[in-house]
């Protein structure tokens, strides 16, 4: 019989304990969701109420819930006939909190949950579990889906072992020359006793010019390894650096665009960030703790051999190190996810502050913002100084064994000097060694904190790198021009259970005008993610050409069909550069495309022309300047469809007739959605959102969906 596997997810967010609790019910049923994951199905703070709870578990129809009050004075026959794993609400501090539990041993009396806001699985007694829990049960009855995910084993095993594979030469040969240096060293220590007990008692002067050659040669040849090995991991960095960021970035332009839409910028960015503790463990704290585990040990075997006596002092030293070690253990884990976490709200929250600041200036909310700041920030400093505080108190442990060793072990080697048992040459070459070993010894030390580091950044980043992407596939037919789109029955629900339309028919022909409107929120903006295949429909509900949506290839599909919204992407670079975006496109073309949209005038009357520089995001332009510019691009990309939402909403009245007038005139499908309707007589067609429905109208005076 296979081993019962039980999960344990640690809560990230003060309010995450819900979805944790959801991820490792997950992880126990075979679906890799993690929190970050799962986090997409509740995009509001309020993470506690149970109707979240229920939609969390229900993800594609996964697991079947329910939800249960039962008598907390009778829980033991409660357990005896439940079926486990359950999440129970409980009670912590009067606030909501969840758990998982996984088993009840009858006979200790013990339960075995998953405290999200503790380290790891932990077993409580019944009546703890009476206290805290409030008698709410969410249980899950079953599975209605069979599709696991592929893996649950840890990602930070798999991707730790797949690095390894991939540059096993890099690490073996850095891991040789390493080898080589401390052969070196060892030798170099060699030169002391030489010295004090051969040369010195012998007088040898002429012998002490060609000992200091041979060793001078040797130092020589250290630096070189040392030079060596140091050329090697910068290589090994750069190409883990390289591999682990482009896998990252290869993901992110295949993901959903609704994990856009739910993350910071600043998340997504720090994401990225970490890849540099994942490369620093690999590249030197992963080779250099195999190489210290090794000096270790050679160095504690050539002492030994030495004198035991000196290498059983020794070894009480490490023993006494290790423990200390194990003691710090659990906070050192704990401060350095906290410092990391932190870290990462502090980039987030800057990156999105500084993308407002004009606007945080004209509403005069600085001090909000900076009392904001502080807080984010004040909670990185905590864990900062937790971080610090703690690390001080093991180094200095760590100072008062060491210096209390060498004290005891210089006595116990001169007792022998004196017993003769020991000459004083040798005690200098054993003293030599554990200094040496002393280096290895702190290595390995502090792994432990690298170790956590690594550990995080790895679960912050293969998180990303497990998240679903969209279903795209190479074999998929060509779209070349967009005849006719046909929307039949499309419902669209978001993830978090908002259903935006349903029962929606549309029938758009090639070089249809199309006007949509309707109030804020009616979901005008959704419908025309849907149709450029931003947002996933069911099949058959959105047709090209006959054809479902997703039968054809993405990349085709973009080329047909285009969307751009009322902030348009800008680029630090040339007018020139931002239209053409890399094509081998003529002046002639732009001007045109600039005349359609009326943009001329902006090109001829800005310093340069098309040369132009643009500051990022366009910020030395107008923002209708900036809309206009970004229409003319589309323009030059000559899609068969274009879809407008609310992308020339900046635009003065005299240019928007002028640029309406030439749409009109265009062979493009256009699907314009706006709330300005005043210039858009010239379209044939008007579809009017309201109430999850669209209509069509067929003439102006009905066209007024106030
Ligand atoms: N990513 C999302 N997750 C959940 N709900 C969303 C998401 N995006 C939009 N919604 C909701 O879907 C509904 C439709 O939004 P949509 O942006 O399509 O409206 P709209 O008609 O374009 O509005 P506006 O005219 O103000 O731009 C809104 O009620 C909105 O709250």
């Amino acid at each position: 019989m296979s081993k019962v596997k039980f999960f344990h997810t640690k809560q990230i967010g003060k309010y995450d304990c819900g979805i944790a609790c959801a991820s490792s019910v997950y992880r126990y049923y075979g679906y890799d969701y993690s929190v970050d994951y799962l986090s997409d199905y509740l995009p509001s703070e309020n993470r506690y109420s149970l109707r979240e709870m229920v939609i969390l578990l229900s993800i594609e129809n996964h697991l079947k819930t329910r939800i249960v009050e039962v008598d907390k004075n009778r829980m033991s026959e409660v357990l005896e006939n439940i079926k486990f794993p359950f999440i129970s609400l409980c009670s912590v501090n009067n606030q909501g909190h969840y758990v998982v539990v996984y088993e009840w041993n009858s006979k200790t009396n013990k339960l075995k949950i998953s405290d999200p806001s503790n380290e790891g699985i932990t077993n409580i007694s019944l009546s703890q579990f009476q206290k805290m829990s409030n008698g709410i049960f969410l249980l899950i009855e079953g599975q209605f889906s069979s599709v696991k995910s592929e893996s649950s084993k840890s990602s930070f095993f798999i991707l730790i072992k797949d690095i390894v594979r991939n540059n096993l030469l890099s690490i073996l040969f850095s891991f040789l020359i390493s080898v080589i240096i401390v052969i070196l060293a060892i030798v170099g220590s060699f030169y002391f006793k030489l010295v004090v007990d051969y040369i010195i008692p012998r007088s040898l002067d002429n012998f002490i010019f060609q000992l200091c050659l041979v060793f001078v040669g040797v130092v020589l040849l250290h630096g070189l390894f040392i030079y060596l090995r140091g050329k090697l991991i910068i290589k090994l960095s750069n190409n883990l650096d390289k591999s682990l960021s482009n896998k990252y970035f290869e993901k992110l332009i295949k993901l959903k665009i609704n994990f856009f839409e739910n993350r910071a910028d600043g998340e997504v960015i720090s994401r990225f960030n970490d890849v540099s503790f994942i490369r620093g463990f690999i590249s030197v704290t992963f080779v250099s703790a195999l190489l210290d585990f090794v000096i270790v040990l050679s160095l504690g075997f050539i002492i030994y051999k030495f004198n035991s006596i000196l290498f059983i002092v020794l070894l009480a030293f490490i023993l006494i190190l290790g423990a200390l070690t194990v003691l710090f253990y659990g906070s050192i884990q704990v401060r350095s996810r906290d410092l990391m976490l932190t870290k990462a709200e502090t980039n987030s929250y800057l990156v999105h502050f500084l993308k407002f600041m004009p606007t945080i200036f004209s509403l005069n909310k600085k001090k909000y913002f900076i009392n904001r700041f502080q807080g984010v920030f004040g909670e990185q400093l905590k864990a900062l100084l937790k971080d610090q505080k703690n690390d001080n108190l093991f180094s200095t442990c760590k100072f008062l064994v060491q210096g209390i060793f060498f004290v005891v072990f210089i006595s116990i080697g001169a007792q022998q000097i004196i017993a003769d048992s020991l000459t004083l040459g040798d005690l200098l070459f054993i003293n030599s060694l554990v200094s040496f070993m002393m280096g290895s010894l702190e290595g390995l030390l502090t792994l432990q904190s690298d170790f956590q580091k690594a550990v995080v950044s790895v679960s912050r980043y293969t998180d990303i790198l497990k998240y679903p992407e969209r279903k795209l596939s190479e074999h998929k037919l060509n779209l070349e021009h967009v005849n006719t789109i046909n929307i039949n029955d499309l419902s669209y629900q978001f993830p978090n259970n908002k259903t935006v339309f349903e029962e929606v028919d549309l029938n758009v022909n090639a070089g249809d005008k199309v006007v949509c409107v309707g109030e804020s929120g009616a979901g005008k903006s959704t419908f025309a993610k849907l149709i450029v295949g931003l947002y996933e429909s069911k099949p058959n509900q959105i047709r090209i050409n006959g054809k479902d949506i997703t039968d054809y290839s993405e990349e085709s599909l973009r080329k047909e069909m285009m969307l751009i919204g009322e902030a348009p992407f800008l680029f630090k670079g040339s007018i020139r550069e931002n239209l053409v975006m890399g094509e081998n496109i003529s002046d002639g073309e732009i001007l045109n495309a600039c005349r359609l949209a009326e943009c001329l005038e902006i090109i001829e009357t800005l310093p340069g022309g098309l040369d132009y520089l643009i500051t990022e995001n366009g910020t030395n332009l107008s923002s209708g300047q900036r809309q206009r510019l970004a229409y003319a691009r589309l323009i030059l990309l000559n899609p068969s469809v274009i879809i407008l939402d609310e992308a020339l909403s900046n635009v003065d009245e005299v240019s928007l007739k002028r640029i309406y007038d030439h749409m009109i005139d265009m062979k493009a499908t256009i699907i314009y959605i706006t709330h300005n309707t005043n210039l858009i007589e010239q379209f044939d067609r008007k579809i009017i959102f309201k109430d999850r429905r669209i209509y069509e109208t067929v003439n102006r005076k009905d066209f007024n969906y106030e």
